[in-house]
Order: structure tokens, then sequence, then C-alpha cells
């Protein structure tokens, strides 16, 4: 059985996805509904979308970030981190700093926009790492994620089989992590069936 936290985590995605899949459907001409969308359409989703769709918080992918080495001394909280010290930022914690995201075990997207209902931009480099040798990629991993996210809201509807609940903390324990195998139900929505989604999404070129 899935307890009650986990329901609310799931609506809370499920939600996402949703509001992700209408955002996409109300930027759309009535006769582009059946059609792929396409990368520029896409872009023009609303920041919102965008934006909870790259952070990594909730499970970071690296959750420990690389070795950097202290260019000076630095005094921090009254430690002493001395010149040519090994730093590596705890980008798990960070994360889970209470101060910052309160409730952090809670999935919340709505915790990434502010009052006046704007992504909070100041919250959302540390997945990445810091400093000079922040992670190059991360726009092409935050498009990547976007992207792959809207396709799969507008090809299927996603569902969890009640009789197979996911463990969210099931990770590989390795340096970069991946999900362990869970059971979701994917259903065709834009298609009768999963070889027809195929044929409209190879217009699209994937
Ligand atoms: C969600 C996906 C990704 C996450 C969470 C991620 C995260 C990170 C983090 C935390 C670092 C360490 C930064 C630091 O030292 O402070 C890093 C470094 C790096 N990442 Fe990524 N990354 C992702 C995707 C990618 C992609 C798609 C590419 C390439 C296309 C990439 C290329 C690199 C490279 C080359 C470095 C080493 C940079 C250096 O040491 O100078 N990453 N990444």
């Amino acid at each position: 059985m899935i307890n009650e936290d986990e329901l609310v985590k799931h609506r809370a995605r499920m939600a996402w996805g949703q509001r992700l899949r209408i955002t996409w459907l109300s930027h759309s001409e009535p006769e582009q509904i059946g059609l792929a969308p396409e990368p520029e359409p896409l872009y023009r989703l609303s920041r919102w979308s965008r934006a909870v769709s790259g952070p990594s918080r909730a499970v970071a992918t690296l959750a420990g970030g690389f070795a950097h080495k202290a260019t000076k001394d630095i005094i921090w909280n009254g430690y002493l981190i001395p010149k040519g010290a090994t730093v590596m930022g705890n980008i798990w914690a960070v994360g889970r700093d209470p101060e910052v995201f309160p409730d952090p075990e809670n999935f919340n997207p709505q915790r990434w926009i502010n009052e006046e209902g704007k992504v909070r931009e100041e919250l959302r480099a540390y997945t990445f790492g810091f400093g000079r040798r922040v992670c190059p990629g991360q726009h092409i991993a935050t498009a990547s994620v976007f992207v792959n996210t809207a396709l799969i809201h507008w090809a299927f509807r996603v569902k969890t089989d009640p009789s197979a609940p996911i463990d969210d903390l099931a990770f590989t324990e390795s340096a970069n992590t991946h999900p362990l195998p869970f059971k979701v139900n994917f259903e065709p929505r834009v298609a009768a069936t999963t070889e027809g989604i195929r044929e409209l999404l190879e217009d699209y070129g994937v």
C-alpha cells in the first residue's frame, strides 16, 4: 500500500507533469496538438516549467561535487581552511538545508517560485557545482531534461502501479547517481499505440 506521504509526493509530481502538458497545449495552435512539440515552441513554454525541470535538488545527480583546492588561507565560521586544502561542496546537504529549503524531504516544485510568481534564480545554481570548475554541461543538461520531460508528458499518461510502490531513495551508489529500476505504466495519449507515437516522433528526429 502507498502511504499518505507517498501519495502526496506522487500527486505533486503528477500535478507538475500535468501543468507542463497544459502549458504546452495552451501554447499550441489547435492543429498542432497532435504533433510532437517542436524545439522552438517548447522553449517558449513558461520559464516556470523550464526552471523546475532542471535542478535536481531532491536527489542530486552528483551528491558530492568534484574536489577543489583552496588558493589561499580562508577563515570560515571560525575555521581555517589552509591554502592548498582539498574542498568538496556537499551538494546533497546544500539541497537539504531547511533554512533555504523548508521541509526538504518534500517534493515541492513551487519552492522554486517566489511570491511574485518569478523563478528564484538565486537557488538554482548549486547542483552544477561551484566556481571556475562549475559544470560546463549545465545548460545542455537542463535543456535535455526539460525537452525529454515535456515530450514524455506530451506522448503518455505516466501512472504509478499501486501494486509496485516506488522507493524514492533507491539509487545506485555511484559517483553519478541513477535511479534503480522502478515500475510505472505508460499509457499512450496522443496516438492509440506506442508505435503511433513513434511515427509522430519521427518528424521530430528522435
Ligand atoms: C543533470 C546533469 C548534470 C549534473 C547534475 C552535473 C553536475 C556537475 C557537477 C556538480 C560538476 C562539478 C563542478 C565542480 O567541480 O564544482 C560537474 C562537472 C563537469 N560536468 Fe557536469 N553535470 C551534468 C551534466 C553534464 C553534461 C551533460 C556535461 C557535458 C555535456 C557535463 C560536463 C561536465 C564537465 C566536463 C565537468 C568538469 C568541469 C571541470 O572540472 O572543469 N556535465 N558537473
